[in-house]
């Protein structure tokens, strides 16, 4: 019988063909220029509030494009900062570069790239849902973290421990254990934020970027346990790295810091 093969997902500098807001004002990720970006006192003012349950993550999905990690939105919420209003958190995932490189992350530091960036992605609450929010200026509000190789962490290694078990794309597992996503987060609080878009298509600018100063650390293994999950290469099925998109144009826009 013909085989019918998915086609290999195009890479990030043919995305416009298709999806033309790619060269859009407020497209993600971006370098972010620590000199430019601006003190704004009243992001520390009325602070960045975020509070999320343990028991609101249910699974761990290969996408086929990063893992993902499903929750509830029960009692996950996020507010203050940038934000006018509250934002669910409805899913976590990451992005990564090659085995052992300092590349992966997708926004970058005066040039600076981390081997890995976590993604906690939130909707609106003025929304009726995650669809009708995902492509609102004000639909989506999304944290990121910077990983860098070091000690192991020890909050991360449930999640890590699973990507073994989701090799391929759509597999799922469960998650039987209390699990707090707040554990991922940098002990110190301090971000960058701007206005931006998703980082893979569709693309939609509907993202409120907030980006954590501070890396957190995970081990080498735990970088390694990333590749666990797999995805089609043209070659056929391969380890899944280099799931980022590189820095895009900033036109114009302004970065406030706490
Ligand atoms: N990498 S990112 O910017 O955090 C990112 C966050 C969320 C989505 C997403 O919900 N895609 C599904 C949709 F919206 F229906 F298309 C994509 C990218
Ligand atoms: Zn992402």
């Amino acid at each position: 019988f013909l085989q019918v093969a998915s086609p290999v997902p195009q890479g990030p500098n043919k995305w416009h063909e298709q999806f033309p807001i790619a060269k859009g004002q407020r497209q993600s990720p971006i370098d972010i220029v620590t000199s430019n970006a601006k003190v704004d006192k009243a992001l520390s003012d009325n602070p960045l509030k975020v509070s999320y349950s343990n028991n609101c993550c249910q699974s761990v999905t290969n996408t086929g494009a990063s893992f993902q990690v499903v929750v509830d939105g029960a009692g996950t919420e996020i507010s203050g900062g940038p934000l006018d209003s509250t934002y669910k958190l409805v899913q976590f995932h990451a992005h990564w570069g090659p085995l052992g490189g300092d590349e992966g992350s997708e926004h970058t530091v005066d040039g600076v790239t981390y081997p890995a960036e976590l993604h906690l992605v939130h909707w609106n609450q003025k929304y009726k849902d995650v669809g009708e929010a995902v492509d609102k200026p004000d639909g989506l509000a999304v944290i990121g973290v910077f990983f860098s190789r070091g000690k192991e962490h020890a909050g991360f290694k449930p999640i890590s421990d699973l990507f073994a078990k989701v090799p391929r794309k759509a597999d799922k597992v469960d998650i039987s254990f209390n699990y707090d996503p707040a554990c991922l987060l940098p002990a110190r609080r301090d971000y960058w934020t701007y206005l931006g878009s998703l980082t893979t298509p569709p693309l939609f600018e509907s993202v409120t970027w907030i980006v954590m100063k501070d890396p957190v650390e995970v081990s080498a293994e735990q970088l390694a346990a990333l590749r666990n999950l797999l995805w089609e290469t043209p070659s056929g099925e391969g380890q899944m790295c280099n799931n980022y998109r590189p820095p895009q144009p900033l036109q114009g826009r302004l970065v406030r810091s706490t």
